[in-house]
């Protein structure tokens, strides 16, 4: 039987003490002008951020939305494959989720990938084929960190509960084969608390410290579960810290995600 998401996930963790997840967000017109003219543009940026960043991270986290391109796909499969390479897992930040018949295509892509988020909004019958999947990680949308998260996200419930309430409290339910786990911003930490509160045993992935200035403590002081599992997001803080460095950009990738990784180290209890 396969292992299980979360059990290689702490072994990467452990190995590489960090609980860094590096996003490959890359934007085909921040990459240096020295990379613009190869085959793959998006792949060669990758490669050299991988190389730079790889021994601080406990995953990467391509965002499905720098790479809806035929060119982009086929980055991303290199970039995949390459990470594998490292022996670093990939979560596809996708944000998935429809109707049976078309999420049943979704969850393809898991046989690509090691974890994948997805949008509760549509319900479970939505998640289904990728819960189903025990060795694969699926990363609910529970509270994000974007400022229009209140719009749903906080709305009271008759039961004077907060959706992004329910939405752990289901999680927590349909995680029959311990692969779930939560998105939750660092922007909110006083919310990042109350959930983790809820459901002590999910890791979660927290987005938003870096460029969105969210708040790193938190993340790692609740994001984690108690036996230190769990992610902290960066991605342009990472991948574009030496975007005025021309050639030396992937050197200062490398520098920012063991800044982060010494960071977020500070808040963890790591015996
Ligand atoms: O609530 C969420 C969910 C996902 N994201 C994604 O994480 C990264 C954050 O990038 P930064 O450059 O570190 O801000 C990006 O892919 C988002 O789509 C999120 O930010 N918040």
């Amino acid at each position: 039987m396969a292992t299980a998401f979360f059990d290689r996930l702490a072994d990467r963790i452990a190995t590489v003490d960090s609980v860094v997840s590096v996003g490959l967000d890359t934007d085909p017109t921040r990459i240096p002008d020295h990379l613009q003219d190869k085959d793959l543009p998006q792949w060669a940026f990758n490669r050299r951020i991988i190389d730079a960043t790889h021994e601080h991270a406990a995953c990467y986290k391509p965002n499905a939305a720098f790479y809806e391109s035929a060119d982009g796909w086929r980055s991303l499969r290199e970039t995949i494959a390459y990470a594998h390479g490292k022996d670093v897992p990939v979560l596809l930040d996708a944000k998935r989720a429809d109707i049976g018949n078309t999420t049943r295509q979704y969850a393809k892509v898991l046989e690509e990938v090691d974890a994948i988020t997805v949008n509760p909004y549509m319900g479970r019958d939505s998640l289904q084929p990728f819960l189903d999947r025990a060795d694969k990680g699926v990363f609910i949308l529970c509270r994000t960190s974007n400022p229009g998260r209140e719009d749903l996200q906080d709305l009271e419930l008759d039961s004077g509960e907060a959706l992004y309430k329910r939405v752990a409290a289901l999680a927590d339910l349909w995680n029959t084969h311990g692969n779930v786990g939560l998105v939750v911003g660092a922007t909110g930490p006083d919310e990042l608390e109350t959930i983790r509160q809820s459901v002590p045993d999910l890791p979660f992935l927290v987005p938003g410290v870096g460029a969105q200035g969210g708040d790193a403590e938190a993340a790692v002081e609740h994001g984690l579960r108690g036996d230190g599992v769990g992610l902290v997001n960066s991605s342009r803080g990472i991948i574009y810290a030496g975007e005025d460095r021309g050639k030396q950009f992937a050197k200062a990738a490398g520098q920012s995600a063991k800044q982060l990784k010494q960071r977020l180290n500070q808040y963890r209890d790591v015996e």
